[in-house]
C-alpha cells in the first residue's frame, strides 16, 4: 500500500524525483525513479512483488525496535543477502558495508542528510582522488577494503577501514596490515590541501578499552566455522584452548581470534571467509597467545594466528603470532627474558616481507639467541610459505620436522663450516683449480714452493742478487705451463727493458747479438713480432703515465698501494690476470700519516694486498729490499732484515729469498740460490733451499746437478 510521504521529505530538493514512501504496519519503504540521482530508501521487510522493484534502494526501518538501517544497494543483492546464512557460504560483498543502525531522530533528518548527499558526492570523489574505492560508499563503517597504500601486499588482504561521517561529510581510514599501517581522514568541504595534509595523521590516542567476550558480543564457532577450520587441519581442541570464537555482524559471521594476556580478553581481529581482517579500536596490541610462552624455554615466533594454530596441531603450544604481522608493534618486552627463553625461532613466512620480519624480529629481540626455520619445497621451484600450508599439505609431522631443524639465525662475521662445506667439498676434490699450487717449472723448487692463487708470496735479497729475474722467468714458465697472465707493477724497469728480459726467456735467445749475447742468434724480426703479440696477449703493465714523460720529480706522486691495487682488479676483471707483481716496494707512495709508525703502516698496507688477492684469486709477488746491511759477509739476508717492517715476514704467506754466489772459489758464478723461509701452507711447500743455474744469455733459470756440483767441490778444482 501506498502512503504520500512525511511532509518533511517532500521538502527534499530531490523529492520531485520520483521518490515514494511506501509504509505498512512495520514497513517503511522510499523508492525513487530510475531516472533521478542516487540517494536512499527505507525499507524493513519485503513483500516479494517489491523485491523485484529495480528502483529499489537501500534503507530499513524497523518500527518495532525503533531502528533504521542502510542495506542493500539493489534488489538482487538483496536477494542474495535473504537466501545466505552467512559470509562463509556465499559469495560475500567486499565493500559492501556492515549495517549501520540509526535512530528515529535520523530518519526525522532525512531532509538534511539528502542535502548532504552532496557533501557525500564530494567526499566520495576525494576518496577516489586519493585511491579509496568509495563508489559505493555511505556513512558508515566499511571493511575489507582495498588500501591504496599497500595494495594488501603479497596475499592480496583488504585490510583498509574506512568510517564515513553521519553526515557524509568526512571520512577516516586505517589500513590493518601494519606493515602498511596507513592512516588518513579527509572532509568534504576542506581545501585540497587541507584534505591531503590530513591523509598520513595519526588519530590522537585513544583510552585502552576493557573488552571481555560479552561485550564484543562473542560467541562459541558454528558447525559451519569449525569445518573451515577442520579442512585446514586445526581441530576443535585447539580452537578451544586458544578460545577462537566468532562473532555476528547482521547475516556475517566472522571469526574471532581473542588476544589474551594472564588469561583477560584484551584485544580481538577478525577475520572473514575471504581474508579481510579487522581489529578492536583501542585495545592493547600483545602478541596473539601470549600466555602460551610464559615460561617457555623455546619460543616460536610466526606471522598470522593460523599459523600459531597450526604449529600447536604439530605439538607446539609454545608459539605466538605478531599482531598484525607488524614488526612496529612488537615489544621484546613481551617475550621472555634471555635467562628464561634461550632459543627464539622464527617461522614467518617465506615471502620477502615474511623474511624482512624475521630480520627486525631477529634485531630487536637479539640476533644471538634467535634461530631460522626452512619452509619446505612444495614442487620444483617453490616453497611452502608458512606453517598452515605445511601443516595441510604435508601434515603434523613435517612441521614438527620443519621446528627441529631450525638453525642458528645468521650473524654478520659469525660462521659455521657447515657454511663452507661446498667449499671444502670442492677443495678436496680438488675442483677449484691449483689446489695444490702450480710447480714454478723448477724441479728443484717441487717440494719447497708452489704457486697457489690468492696468495702472498714476498721476494727479497740483497740489490743485483737477481729478484726480479727470478720473478720474471717464473712468470714465464707458468705462463707456458698453465696459461696465466700477469699484471706488472715494475716500476724500476723501463717498458723496452722489461720486455726484452721477458722475450728472451719465452723465446730463450737474446734479444741483441752483442757482448751478452754475441755468440749466439738472436731473436729473429718473426720471432720478435710473435713475441710482442705473447707480451701484450700475457702482461698488463701498471705505470705512472706522469713517470713515463718523466713529468715527476722526486717524491711527487708516486703511485699508492690503492691505486695499484684498483688497476689490478681492473686487469683481473678486463684480462683475467692470475698474479700481481710489485716491484719493489720502495717505488711506491709511503706517505703515513704522522699518528702512524712504520710498521704499522707496512701492517696496513700488506693487509690490503692480501684481502686483493684473495678476493680476486690472484697470486701477488711483493718485492722488498733488505735494510742496509752492515757487516755483510756475502751470505743470502734475512727476510727479518727487510726494511721497514717485520710484518714482510709475519704477514706473507711465503717469503722468499733470492741470493747468488759472487765468489768464484765458492762454485760456479751462475749459482743461484732459492731459499724459501717462510710457507704458510703445507700443501704447496715447506722452508728449504734449493738451487739454480742463471743463463746471463737468455735469462732464463735451470735446474742443476747440485749433488754433483757439492761432490766436485769436495774434490777440489
Ligand atoms: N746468477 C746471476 N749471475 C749473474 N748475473 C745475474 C744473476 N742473477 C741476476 N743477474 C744479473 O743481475 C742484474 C740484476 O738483476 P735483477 O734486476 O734481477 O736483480 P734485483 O735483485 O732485482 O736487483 P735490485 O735489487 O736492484 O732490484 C741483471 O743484469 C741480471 O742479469
Amino acid at each position: 500500500m501506498l502512503f504520500t510521504p512525511p511532509r518533511k521529505l517532500l521538502l527534499s530538493p530531490y523529492s520531485k524525483s520520483g521518490r515514494i514512501i511506501v509504509m505498512g504496519s512495520k514497513n517503511f519503504l522510499l523508492l525513487k525513479s530510475p531516472a533521478a540521482p542516487a540517494t536512499y530508501a527505507c525499507l524493513h521487510s519485503l513483500h516479494d512483488s517489491l523485491s523485484s522493484s529495480s528502483t529499489l534502494r537501500t534503507f530499513i526501518f524497523d518500527s518495532y525496535t525503533r531502528k533504521c538501517s542502510r542495506l542493500f544497494a539493489s534488489p538482487k543483492q538483496l536477494q542474495l543477502s535473504y537466501q545466505r546464512a552467512n559470509g562463509y557460504s556465499f559469495t560475500p560483498y567486499a565493500a559492501m558495508p556492515i549495517p549501520r543502525p540509526i535512530s528515529v531522530s535520523d530518519v526525522e533528518s532525512l531532509e538534511n542528510q539528502f542535502v548532504d548527499d552532496k557533501k557525500l558526492m564530494i567526499l566520495k570523489q576525494k576518496l577516489q582522488e586519493i585511491g579509496i574505492d568509495g563508489s559505493s560508499c555511505m556513512p558508515g563503517q566499511y571493511n575489507g577494503l582495498v588500501c591504496p597504500s599497500c595494495k594488501g601486499g603479497e596475499s592480496n588482504e583488504k585490510s583498509l577501514s574506512l568510517h564515513v561521517d553521519e553526515d557524509g561529510g568526512a571520512a577516516v581510514w586505517t589500513c590493518f596490515r601494519a606493515k602498511c599501517g596507513w592512516k588518513g581522514a579527509t572532509r568534504a568541504f576542506a581545501g585540497v590541501n587541507s584534505t591531503y595534509s590530513t591523509m598520513n595523521k595519526t588519530k590522537t590516542k585513544q583510552p585502552i578499552r576493557t573488552i571481555t567476550e560479552e561485550s564484543l558480543g562473542l560467541e562459541p564457532l558454528c558447525s559451519e566455522l569449525l569445518a573451515y577450520f577442520a579442512e585446514r587441519m586445526i581441530s576443535g581442541e585447539t580452537l578451544q584452548r586458544n578460545a577462537v570464537m566468532q562473532k555476528r555482524t547482521g547475516d556475517q559471521i566472522a571469526i574471532a581470534f581473542t588476544y589474551q594476556r594472564n588469561g583477560e580478553l584484551v584485544s580481538c581481529k577478525y577475520r572473514d571467509i575471504n581474508k579481510k581482517f579487522w581489529q578492536e579500536a583501542n585495545t592493547e596490541k600483545v602478541f596473539y597467545g601470549l600466555d602460551d610462552i610464559k615460561e617457555a624455554s623455546d619460543v616460536i615466533i610466526v606471522e598470522g594466528e593460523m599459523d600459531k594454530l597450526a604449529m600447536e596441531e604439530a605439538g607446539f603450544k609454545n608459539c605466538v603470532s605478531v599482531p598484525d604481522g607488524a614488526p612496529p608493534k612488537v615489544s621484546a618486552k613481551e617475550v621472555p627474558a634471555e635467562e628464561k627463553a634461550s632459543r627464539i625461532i622464527l617461522a614467518t613466512d617465506a615471502d620477502p616481507p615474511g623474511q624482512a620480519l624475521a630480520e627486525e624480529l631477529a634485531r630487536r629481540l637479539g640476533r644471538e639467541r634467535c634461530w631460522r626455520i626452512k619452509w619446505p619445497k612444495k614442487n620444483d621451484t617453490e616453497y611452502f610459505k608458512d606453517a598452515n600450508e605445511v601443516l595441510m599439505y604435508m601434515g603434523p609431522d613435517a612441521l614438527k620436522e620443519v621446528i627441529e631443524n631450525a638453525e642458528l639465525y645468521p650473524i654478520r662475521g659469525l660462521f659455521n663450516f657447515r657454511d663452507y662445506f661446498d667449499e671444502i667439498n670442492d677443495y678436496y676434490h680438488q675442483s677449484l683449480g691449483f689446489e695444490l699450487g702450480v710447480s714454478t717449472g723448477w724441479r728443484a723448487l717441487n717440494e719447497l714452493y708452489n704457486v697457489v692463487p690468492g696468495e702472498l708470496t714476498i721476494v727479497t735479497g740483497v740489490p743485483n742478487s737477481g729478484k726480479s729475474e727470478w720473478i720474471d722467468a717464473l712468470l714465464v714458465n707458468l705462463n707456458h705451463s698453465v696459461g696465466w697472465k700477469f699484471a706488472l707493477c715494475s716500476m724500476e724497469n723501463r717498458v723496452r727493458e722489461h720486455g726484452r728480459k721477458l722475450l728472451e726467456k719465452h723465446i730463450k735467445k737474446p734479444f741483441f747479438d752483442v757482448r751478452y749475447g754475441e755468440r749466439v742468434e738472436r731473436i729473429s724480426t718473426e720471432e720478435l713480432e710473435q713475441g710482442k703479440k705473447w707480451l701484450s696477449d700475457s702482461f698488463s703493465l701498471i705505470r705512472n703515465i706522469l713517470e713515463e714523460m718523466q713529468l715527476l720529480c722526486e717524491n711527487d706522486c708516486l703511485p699508492s698501494i690503492s691505486w695499484v691495487l684498483e688497476l689490478a682488479r681492473i686487469a683481473v676483471l678486463r684480462h683475467g690476470v692470475n698474479g700481481l707483481v710489485i716491484d719493489p716496494y720502495n717505488e711506491l707512495d709511503h706517505q703515513r700519516p704522522p699518528n702512524q709508525t712504520e710498521t704499522e703502516y707496512v701492517s696496513q698496507m700488506l693487509t690490503k694486498v692480501k684481502r686483493f688477492a684473495q678476493h680476486h684469486s690472484c697470486h701477488v709477488w711483493f718485492v722488498a729490499h733488505p735494510r742496509q746491511l752492515h757487516n755483510w759477509i756475502g751470505g743470502p739476508p734475512n727476510m727479518y732484515d727487510i726494511s721497514g717492517s717485520a710484518h714482510f715476514i709475519n704477514k706473507c704467506d711465503n717469503g722468499i729469498v733470492i741470493h747468488r754466489n759472487r765468489d768464484p772459489d765458492a762454485g760456479p758464478m751462475d749459482l743461484v740460490q732459492v731459499c724459501v723461509r717462510k710457507v704458510r701452507n703445507k700443501v704447496i711447500g715447506t722452508i728449504g733451499d734449493a738451487y739454480l743455474s742463471y743463463n746471463r744469455v737468455t735469462g732464463e733459470y735451470s735446474d742443476i746437478d747440485v749433488a754433483g756440483l757439492l761432490s766436485k767441490r769436495k774434490r777440489g778444482p
